[in-house]
This record gives structure tokens, sequence and C-alpha cells, in this order.
């Protein structure tokens, strides 16, 4: 039996996976945590990379590992292959101002039709012209620029010199100069960004091209964004729309074409599989339930129990869950509402279904959005952490007017790592057939006045 690994590094947490390359049966795991902040040394995030392979009983026996991590963040490192400065993650808001300049520049269209992308705060490029404005002499330091599963690929293989790094067409169709249509990099759009060219990025692999070895000898897979790692987790296929629920909040659809929405909402990244990935992305999702909880003096069981005692529409009380700012809708200043109080709405029931339900339908806009963009929709299927709230399961097919399928608790972006490391390892057209466990499927009738309720009170937030 071969093993094979998948690596999550993701916004809070570290996960391993260790699985049969072959039937895809898990064989062990681990996990370890990451620092808070929207600032991190990457150093902290292989830290935990070695305490979750060690929790997860180590490497050295695997044949192929991949790594998915957190998109976006800005990894600079000089000619040395040292870290310049902390890397700035995807829900790191202070570039907002550059992202607004450079859309200003080229135009929101211009941006969309050229690397599928209108520019917002989460984007590396818009981290590099922050980082040209405020930091120039870091700036000046910086010889390659590249992206956390970049960074631990090639720490796995050895660091052996800027050149050696890799990425793949997921994680690179989030810099905001790479096309995911066309699978080049646009290094006039890096320029126009960071005000220099000659900068080293990593070299782009197809979905099965090996980014080296570690040095146990296993195969390095070239990775993947978390979210591609959680498409290729599942099995998405095009017509499923894939929800995911952890510090960020997703929904995404595998699709066989490009997407290249002026208005920004979707942003058209590419899969793991040679496919597209047009998705939506929230900065608030998993931690609103986290703050819920918080604010109530409830665990998670507690928060959920709660809001299911409550009745649909939390009797007119509203929760617009903008509370790190908001980047779909792009309102990076936003903050948090709570609107429609009432003697009868005061009551920790009623503030607990309004937050699950006001972040399902920031969700359920995504949703929309894509659709927008021609997705088709048969299948809406349900990850993350906060899928293991029974309240966010129970309400997702109220909310999002579709019934839901739950797979399994489960890490599903290490998994897909874990999977794209096995079809490293055994190559043909398609990833290994594994099979999705214990999927079970969330019914009920749609509240349509929910969603309507909540679009009122999320537009009193622009500006907020
Ligand atoms: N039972 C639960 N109910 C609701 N939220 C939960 C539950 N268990 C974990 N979470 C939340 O899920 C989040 C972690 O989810 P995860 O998908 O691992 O996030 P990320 O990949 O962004 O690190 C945390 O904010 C955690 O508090
Ligand atoms: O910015 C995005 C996608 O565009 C986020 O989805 C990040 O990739 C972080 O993911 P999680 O840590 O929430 O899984």
């Amino acid at each position: 039996m071969s093993l094979v690994a998948g690596v999550d590094s993701s916004t809070q947490s570290c996960k391993v996976v260790v699985r049969d390359a072959e039937t895809g049966a898990l064989v062990r795991s681990g996990s370890a945590p990451h620092p808070e902040g929207t600032e991190v040394d990457p150093a902290a995030w292989w830290t935990a990379l070695e305490a979750a392979a060690e929790a997860a009983g180590g490497l050295d026996d695997v044949a192929a590992v991949s790594v998915g991590g957190q998109q976006h963040g800005m990894v600079c490192l000089d000619e040395a292959g040292e870290v310049v400065r902390p890397a700035l993650l995807w829900n790191d808001t202070r570039s907002a101002a550059a992202a607004a300049a450079l859309n200003t520049e080229l135009g929101a269209a211009a941006w969309a039709e050229a690397v599928g992308l209108v520019q917002v705060a989460s984007f590396t490029a818009t981290k590099l012209r922050w980082l040209a404005e405020h930091e120039p002499d870091a700036a000046a330091r910086v010889a390659a620029v590249c992206l956390p599963h970049d960074w631990l690929t090639w720490k796995l293989g050895g660091a052996q010199g800027l050149e050696a790094l890799r990425t793949d067409r997921s994680d690179a169709s989030g810099t905001g100069y790479y096309s995911a249509a066309t699978s080049e990099y646009r290094r006039d759009l890096l320029k126009r960004a960071f005000g220099r060219d000659d900068l080293v990025l990593p070299e782009v692999l197809g979905p099965t091209e090996s980014a080296g070895t570690t040095s146990s000898g296993a195969i390095l897979g070239p990775g993947c964004g978390d979210n591609a790692g959680a498409a290729l987790g599942v099995g998405a296929r095009p017509g499923d729309v894939v929800v995911s629920i952890g510090t960020s909040g997703v929904a995404c659809a595998v699709s066989e074409t490009p997407s290249a929405d002026p208005t920004g909402l979707v942003a058209g990244f590419a899969d793991a599989t040679g496919r597209h990935l047009p998705l939506v992305c929230t900065l608030n999702a998993a931690r609103v339930l986290d703050a819920s909880a918080r604010l109530l003096g409830v665990d998670h069981d507690g928060l959920s129990r709660l809001a299911l005692e409550a009745p649909s529409g939390s009797g007119g009380l509203v929760l617009v869950p903008y509370l790190e700012g908001e980047r779909t809708p792009d309102r990076p200043d936003a903050r948090g509402v709570i609107h429609g109080l009432t003697l009868a709405t005061a009551e920790p029931a009623y503030l607990a279904r309004a937050a699950v339900e006001g972040l399902l339908c920031g969700l359920a806009d995504g949703i929309d959005a894509l659709k927008a963009q021609g997705v088709a929709i048969n299948r809406v299927l349900l990850v993350g952490g906060g899928a293991r709230s029974e309240a966010v399961r129970r309400l997702a097919p109220v909310v999002i007017g579709h019934p839901v399928l739950v797979p399994e608790p489960g890490e599903y972006v290490a998994d897909g790592a874990a999977r794209q490391a096995a079809w490293t390892l055994t190559g043909g057209e398609e990833p290994p057939a594994w099979e999705l466990a214990g999927t079970e499927t969330y019914e009920a009738d749609p509240d349509p006045a929910v969603r309507a309720r909540y679009a009122e009170v999320r537009d009193l937030t622009e500006g907020v």
C-alpha cells in the first residue's frame, strides 16, 4: 500500500492527512494552530506544518505529498531566499486604497478581462502596491514573491534557490497578475502594481507535475490554493457549487470556461484539475459563529441550539456580519450591524439565529453572483469548520433555497491535496477515483423573506 499526504496550511491552523493512494482511505491525521493576526511570519507556518506532520505520525513513509494553502498571502523573499517581512494575509485589508487605485488606473472591466478579477485588498498585487508605497526599503530587497503554499512546497523540497520556486494554476490565478484564461503571468500588471517586474515568480506547474522531492524522497505535487483543494477533496464536478465556511466564506464552482466578472463579485480563479473555479469569498464566516458564541457566553453547540429555538427570520432581527470589514461586497471599512432589536427579539436565541442567518445570507448572495456568471447549479456541497454546526446545516437550505449536501466532518482541503499527491504519483487524465464518504442531504422549505430583510439592512452598512 502506497501512502500519500495532503497538507492544508489554512488561516487558523495546519492540518495533515495521510491516506492510502489507491483507495483514499484515511490512515492518520494531525493538526497544529497558526498564530492570530493578518500579518504572519511564514516561519510559523513551517513550525505548524512540522508539528501537524509529527502529530500525523510523520511523513517519512509517504510516497508523495502536496500542500494546499490559504490563497493570496504575500510572501516576499530576498536574493538569499530569506523572508523580507511577515506575510500579509488574504484577510489583511491595509491594501484597500491600493486596490481602489489600481482599479481606477486600469478600470474594473479591464482587470476582469486581463486576469479574471477586479482588485480587492485580498489579492497579492494590491499588497505589493502597498509594500512599494509604504515600505520602500523592504520593497527594494524583494527578489521573489510567492504564496503560502508555494513557500511551504519550496521548504519541503529543501529551499534550493529562488529558481526552484513552484506554484500551480489555482493559486497563481489569485495573485492578480496571472491569467487563468491564458495560463500566463501578466508581468506588465505586476509592474503596474509593484513598479518592477524583475522578480522571480514561481514556475506554474500543471495538475500532476512534480515540484521536486522531500528530504525523505517523497514526490512533491504542485500543491494548490485551499479552495481548489476543497473542490478536489469533495470530487466537485461541473454543476456542483462548493460552499466553505472556514475563516473565509466561499462559494465556488468547477467550470470548463473562465469567468471575467466586471462587477468584481466573482473572481475567475483556476481549479486544480486544469479547469476553472469561479469563486466568491467573504471575509467573515466561521468566526462570526465564534464571536456570537462568545457574546452569548455559550459554546458552538449552545449557539446552534439557541439558533434553532428562534423562528425563521429572527422576528426581524438582522445581523450583518462584517466584523472584519468585508470583501464581497467590497466594503473593507464596514463593520458588523445588529438591526431590528425589539423587546421581543432581545433574547439570546434571536441573536444566535440572526448570526447564523446573516452568515448564510452572505453566502447565498455569493451563489447568486455565480449564477449571474452562468454557473449551473445541480448540487450544493457544504464543508469547512462552520459546517460542524447543526444550525448552519439545517438553516442552509432555508436561506440558500436549495438542498445542501454535507459530507461527513473532515479536512477536505488536505484531502484534496492528498488526492493531488496520489494523482502526481500515478499520472493519468483524471485524479484517482476516491469515494466521498457519509454525505447527508439537508432539505427544507426556503424562506425568501430572510434574504429580503437581510438585503435591506446590508445596504445600510455602506461606508459604516
Ligand atoms: N461545531 C462548530 N460549530 C461552528 N463553528 C465551528 C465548529 N467547530 C469549529 N468551528 C469553527 O471553524 C473554524 C475553523 O474552520 P476551518 O475550516 O478549519 O478554518 P480555516 O481553514 O480557515 O483555518 C474556527 O473558527 C472554529 O471555531
Ligand atoms: O481568500 C480566499 C479565497 O479567495 C480565502 O478562501 C483564503 O484562501 C483563506 O481560506 P480559509 O483559511 O478560510 O480556508
